[in-house]
């Protein structure tokens, strides 16, 4: 049988650009790519995997020294292995072998873990063949990564605003059900037989606004990581009233705004301030309140707003010139804090995540 030969794109995310905590996601043309081989005739070289997969990262891929390679313990393979086992398909199939190039910094505030899930979903579509379109794709999404900015955007590409659809309680108690028997647990070798639970239809609803192509993502990344989980760990279970309207003025100002020409930085500046998360962080990141208070349009022409990207510590500064200037801005005032960074001028990734195919003869 001839080998399958495919590669999956999946683009970077910055999520909630201020005010759209778990709703606004934008993508990033900066790709977590997946280089995929199924060749029966390397079944042999495989097999030293339980699930008869070899996954491999490029030397300068982030994570690569520190992301497991166990088929059953590295996200984006265990999230593959979770839609096939879907599907009653226990394994890969024999010779598999998965060279991931990823330049996406982990635990940045950018999106790695969403773009991990969404090409390990795209990764069991693909090799299951099992011709999920992409909206069912994110209800698989959906049940690992569980608020659906950042996968919105990375699945479907450009800026996106999304939620979540109400559940009957049937459909809630299968969606929450713990992320341990979902994806599945690395088992010393034994596959347990367990079938996973399937996600709800149509979790996710999105619709994907413009996007002034002027508009530059600028993203100053700290040297340090912060998981998501802790991030959200210091959020309040309540806000006031003042608190959410105050986000919500924002938020349906922001959209139209950003897709006005030219950019007005009067009215983006402003609908980028957010009250529900970001205050909160602030204890997390050192130099985050210094930096949103100080680095301003009247400081620095062609900026337009700044914020936390996603959980952080990554900022995100929307900006149509002097991105240099700014990113060193940012990048001195961090300094002062003993926190090193590093700085990418980004464009809006407008398809969304792809695979492309080639078949040997
Ligand atoms: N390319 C990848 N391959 C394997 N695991 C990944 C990859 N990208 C992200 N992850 C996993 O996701 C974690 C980071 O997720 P998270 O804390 O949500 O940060 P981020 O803001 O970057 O999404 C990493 O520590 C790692 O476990
Ligand atoms: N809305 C989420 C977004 C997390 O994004 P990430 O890129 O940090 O994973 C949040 O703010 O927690």
């Amino acid at each position: 049988m001839a080998p399958r030969n495919f590669v999956i794109k999946v683009p970077a995310s910055s999520a909630n650009i201020g005010p759209g905590y778990d709703v606004l996601g934008v993508a990033l043309a900066l790709y977590l790519e997946l280089h995929v081989t199924v060749d029966p005739a390397l079944g042999g070289e495989t097999n030293s995997d339980p699930n008869n997969c070899r996954l491999s990262y490029s030397a300068d891929s982030e994570g690569a020294a520190t992301v497991p390679l166990a088929s059953d313990a590295n996200l984006i393979t265990r999230t593959a292995l979770y839609v096939l086992r879907c599907s009653g398909v226990r394994t890969f199939p024999s010779g598999t072998t998965v060279h991931v190039v990823n330049p996406i910094p982990l635990g940045r505030g950018l999106g790695s873990s969403g773009a991990a899930v969404v090409a390990g979903v795209m990764l069991g579509n693909e090799i299951g063949q099992l011709g999920l379109s992409k909206q069912r794709m994110l209800d698989f999404c959906l049940m690992i990564e569980r608020h659906p900015d950042n996968i919105t955007a990375a699945m479907m590409g450009s800026f996106c605003g999304s939620f979540l659809r109400d559940l009957t309680p049937q459909e809630v108690e299968r969606r929450e059900i713990p992320l341990a028997e979902v994806l599945p647990e690395p088992s010393g070798g034994e596959d347990t037989g367990l079938v996973p639970p399937l996600p709800p239809t149509d979790i996710g609803r999105h619709v994907k606004y413009n996007w002034n192509p002027a508009i530059k993502c600028v993203a100053i990344i700290p040297e340090f990581e912060l998981s998501t989980a802790d991030s959200r760990g210091v959020l309040p279970k309540a806000y006031t009233t003042q608190d959410l309207v105050f986000n919500l003025q924002r938020l349906a100002v922001l959209t139209a705004a950003l897709t006005m020409d030219p950019p007005q930085a009067e009215l983006i500046y402003p609908a980028m301030q957010d009250r529900v998360h970001q205050p909160y962080r602030k204890i997390l990141v050192p130099g985050l309140a210094d930096v949103l208070q100080s680095v301003t349009p009247r400081t620095h022409a062609g900026l337009l707003g700044i914020c936390l990207s996603g959980a952080g510590p990554t900022i995100l500064a929307l900006a149509t010139e002097n991105f240099e200037d700014i990113a060193l801005e940012i990048i001195n005032r961090f300094a002062k804090q003993g926190v090193q960074c590093t700085w990418k001028l980004l464009d809006v990734a407008q398809g969304g995540s792809i695979v492309e195919t080639s078949i040997q003869e």
